[in-house]
């Protein structure tokens, strides 16, 4: 067993395909809009969410905090204008122990996040940053790519994509 830091995301072993044929319709699946961009391409976690349009102040202060192994869903209204996470905040949310971020919306310096062991998943990358006036939601039902995201839901991702559910699956 590899020794993992107290505050490191435990990667278990799962795939979403398997997953979707076994749960069926007890599981939701977003529609199929999104890129990997983080080192770690398979990554699960409950959800914590932010909504917020080209300002990324909520992303950061929430990747600053603890992430026990959880996946933070950002709606980030889809915008293709600015990024909304880059390297920095990227790498404190590995130092965090967040498992991953599904951003509705792009992001930067896709080379570095590439090499991080955090799950990315976002639209796409764009060079400019983003606002950062304070603005943004947290902790509310997000809806994006077909689907409803509520704080507290558990998601699960991989190569072939993102799978929700409403309590822990076994993975067994
Ligand atoms: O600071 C930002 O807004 C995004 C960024 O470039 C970083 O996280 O390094």
């Amino acid at each position: 067993m590899p020794t993992q830091t107290p505050s490191a995301p435990h990667k278990p072993d799962f795939k979403t395909a398997d997953l979707s044929d076994r749960y069926d319709e007890r599981v939701r699946i977003c529609d199929p809009i999104f890129r990997d961009f983080g080192g770690q391409v398979r990554f699960c976690g409950p959800v914590v969410t932010v909504k917020c349009f080209e300002d990324n102040s909520p992303v950061k202060s929430t990747l600053a905090e603890p992430g026990h192994g959880r996946v933070l869903v950002v709606d980030a209204g889809g915008s293709m204008r600015c990024a909304m996470l880059g390297d920095l905040i990227a790498a404190g949310a590995v130092e965090q122990g967040w498992a991953g971020v599904i951003l509705y919306g792009c992001i930067r310096d896709s080379r570095d996040i590439a090499a991080m062991p955090l799950g990315v998943k976002a639209l796409g990358t764009h060079p400019r940053k983003s606002h950062r006036r304070g603005e943004g939601q947290r902790d509310i039902p997000v809806t994006f790519a077909g689907l409803r995201f509520t704080p507290g839901d558990e998601v699960y991702c991989d190569e072939d994509g993102i799978l929700v559910a409403d309590v822990p699956l076994d993975l067994d």
